[in-house]
């Protein structure tokens, strides 16, 4: 049955699922995960015990986690034909599609679809976790001709995947920034890809599909792939005394021209994880030297928030703003920032799947039909271009 209701573009404001795993309040700066500020989390917790607590809903107890950890380092290798398919990949492809398509492929290996079976949920959860990041640094070292580095042992999660990216052992104060961030990134209640990774999942597909169109909803430019496109902002405004030029010839060119990194659907003030990441973009500066474009970006917030009245408007410097200015400082390539929210949101896909099981409905909107009805088919010979509408004149 149809009944008249009121569109709204974007799904603005229509809750789209019940759930516990997180909470914003974008006029308070809150964020949530499981009840606990993102804040106390991100110094107090790893990211591992962020997963867990998202995934089961619970901090795990120090057998649970040192369980789950032991689990996730034993499964970080991935099989040699799933990285014989990877090395055909073309080397000038996105990172991002590389994911995609190593994320989708392991159902080939693993789908079973025992989507009642505790086990079977687990071992997805395990898998996907733990495979991930070494699919993403393998990808780079193919790419660059190169074999992949196997996982280190004895390296915990962050550590080993700066390691299989860089070759090198992390410094510790690397490994940690890292792991805050991957905590900051693991989840956001209903943005676009989790709301995908909900959908997909409502139809009782495999995780692996599940998490392979999240993986594709990320990687655009106005959700996770801004962080990207933040970088290339700003080194094409190059220095900071181009900024305000720069602002001028976009608003100039469209008065509506979107900046990258700023903005939000949820956030009206300014985003509480840009907040940590810029403070830890200057804690690393301390030790590796400024960042050139850092002030670039101080000077792009400024003029937008302060000159340009964006404050005004709540548009604020998001999630995606800082993070590449961390992510550089660690020896990482832009295009490799999209994935490693990837590696992180995973967390987060996979609560909202395991949640979604639990009360599943399929998900299955209505639309407004604005087209016509009833047209008679048009034989070829008699089609005009002003005649296909309506067939009538
Ligand atoms: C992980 C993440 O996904 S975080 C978001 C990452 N994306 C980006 O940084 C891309 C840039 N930002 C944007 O495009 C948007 O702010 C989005 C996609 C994040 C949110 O989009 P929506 O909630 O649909 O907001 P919408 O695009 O309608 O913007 C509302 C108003 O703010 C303005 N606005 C929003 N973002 C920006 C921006 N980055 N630069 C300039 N103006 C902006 C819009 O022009 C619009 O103005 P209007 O009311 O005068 O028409
Ligand atoms: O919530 C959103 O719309 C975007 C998102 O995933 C985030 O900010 O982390």
């Amino acid at each position: 049955m149809t009944t008249a209701c009121e569109y709204k573009p974007g799904l603005e404001g229509i809750p789209a699922a019940q759930s516990s795993v997180s909470y914003i309040d974008g006029k308070k700066g809150i964020l949530e995960y499981r009840g606990i500020p993102i804040e106390e989390l991100a110094v107090k917790s790893t990211f591992l015990e962020v997963a867990y607590l998202l995934i089961w809903g619970k901090l795990p107890t120090k057998e649970e986690l040192a369980a789950f950890e032991t689990e996730i380092r034993y499964h970080r290798r991935i099989k040699y034909r799933i990285r014989d398919m990877m090395k055909c990949f073309p080397e000038t492809g996105h990172p991002m599609d590389a994911l995609q398509t190593s994320a989708a492929a392991l159902g080939l290996f693993y789908s079973r679809r025992a989507l009642d079976d505790q086990a079977y949920i687990r071992a997805a959860v395990v898998r996907l976790l733990a495979k991930i990041p070494t699919m993403v640094a393998a990808f780079h070292m193919m790419r660059r001709g190169n074999d992949p580095i196997q996982p280190n042992d004895n390296l915990d999660y962050s550590a080993n995947f700066l390691y299989m990216l860089t070759e090198r052992i992390p410094d510790p104060q690397e490994a940690e920034i890292f792991d805050r961030c991957l905590i900051l990134h693991a989840e956001h209640t209903m943005n676009a890809s989790t709301f995908s990774a909900r959908v997909t999942a409502s139809t009782l597909t495999d995780p692996y599909a599940v998490i392979a169109s999240a993986v594709g909803t990320l990687a655009g430019p106005l959700h996770g792939g801004a962080n990207e496109e933040v970088l290339e902002m700003l080194e094409e405004i190059g220095s900071v005394d181009n900024v305000r030029p720069y602002v001028e010839k976009c608003l100039k060119q469209n008065p509506k021209h979107k900046f990258m990194g700023f903005g939000h659907r949820v956030w009206k003030v300014k985003d509480p994880r840009a907040i940590m990441l810029q403070n830890w973009a200057e804690e690393l500066f301390e030790k590796k030297g400024r960042d050139e474009y850092y002030d670039v970006a101080i000077k792009l917030e400024k003029v937008l928030v302060e000159e340009k009245g964006f404050g005004e408007r709540g548009i604020y410097p998001n999630v995606d703003y800082y993070s590449g200015l961390v992510y550089r400082k660690l020896g990482i390539p832009n295009d490799l920032f999209t994935p490693i929210f990837g590696i992180s949101r995973v967390a987060g896909w996979l609560a909202h799947w395991k949640e979604q099981l639990e009360v599943n409905r399929i998900y299955r909107p209505t639309q407004i039909y604005t087209g016509d009805h009833a047209l008679s088919y048009i034989p070829m010979e008699e089609r005009v271009v002003s005649l296909q509408r309506n067939g009538k004149n």
